[in-house]
């Protein structure tokens, strides 16, 4: 059955029980769930095979960022592990962006989403002149995002703040993935380019990637049903 949400449950815990126990308390029909560098560095596959035997999509969200051939040898052995969505940074560049879309492309029948992450939602214009890069975040996203679309990605990661100006650019059907998502009255944490479920979606946002605000939630099943509903997700 596709999940008709487009919550994505970020499940970084630092083990596989933790992480499956949270995944339980969850429903594969009201959101999908991400693996990320604490949890797949701990736990490995066997993750991935645990959340796909609970009936979930899996985005592994490792943020490859390496030479060409090692970037598309990594998002290779991804995508035959049967995940949903992976992704890259787009800083790595063109020519390891093509690679990595050019070996999706040579294995049959994967559909797997890949992804290139612009500028993390915990980044802000100080950060990036301390990184060398003159440029607003907006700019910085914007010049990545036509690069990686030009680069044979499906989409990019980026924060909600930048969704309409990208799906205007770039075209409705280039997907928009957003962590940086903020309920009403969660806490901001390390984030710093926040929006509200309601206020990403307006603008264009395809996935909304939720961690904290579910997961510390003392009943997580219910913050994700009242999101839902809150976007008019039939349920
Ligand atoms: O690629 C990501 O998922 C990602 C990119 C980004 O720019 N910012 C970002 O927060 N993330 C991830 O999204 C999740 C956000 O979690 P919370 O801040 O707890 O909602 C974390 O797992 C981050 O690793």
């Amino acid at each position: 059955m596709t999940c008709q949400s487009p919550i994505v449950v970020a499940l970084d815990y630092p083990t596989i029980d933790q992480a499956t126990a949270m995944a339980k308390r969850l429903d594969p029909s009201l959101c999908r769930v991400k693996v990320g560098k604490e949890l797949f560095t701990k736990a490995g596959p066997a993750v991935l095979d645990e959340l796909h035997a609970l009936g979930f999509d899996v985005f592994l969200d490792l943020k490859f960022h390496d030479i060409p051939n090692t970037v598309a040898n990594a998002v290779s052995v991804a995508a035959k592990s049967g995940v949903w969505m992976v992704n890259v940074h787009a800083s790595g560049g063109r020519r390891m962006m093509e690679a990595s879309a050019n070996a999706l492309a040579q294995i049959q029948d994967h559909n797997t989403l890949l992804i290139a992450v612009t500028v993390l939602t915990s980044m802000d214009q100080t950060d990036l002149v301390e990184v060398g890069i003159d440029l607003s975040p907006q700019e910085h996203v914007m010049r990545l995002a036509k690069l990686a679309k030009s680069s044979g990605m499906d989409g990019v990661v980026c924060s909600a703040q930048e969704s309409s100006m990208l799906s205007q650019n770039l075209g409705s059907d280039f997907v928009l993935v957003t962590p940086g998502i903020r309920p009403a009255g969660s806490a901001q944490g390390d984030q710093k380019r926040i929006m509200t479920p309601a206020q990403a979606m307006a603008a264009g946002s395809h996935y909304l990637v939720i961690g904290r605000p579910i997961t510390q939630a003392e009943d997580p099943i219910q913050v994700l049903t009242s999101v839902n509903q809150d976007l008019g997700v039939s349920l």
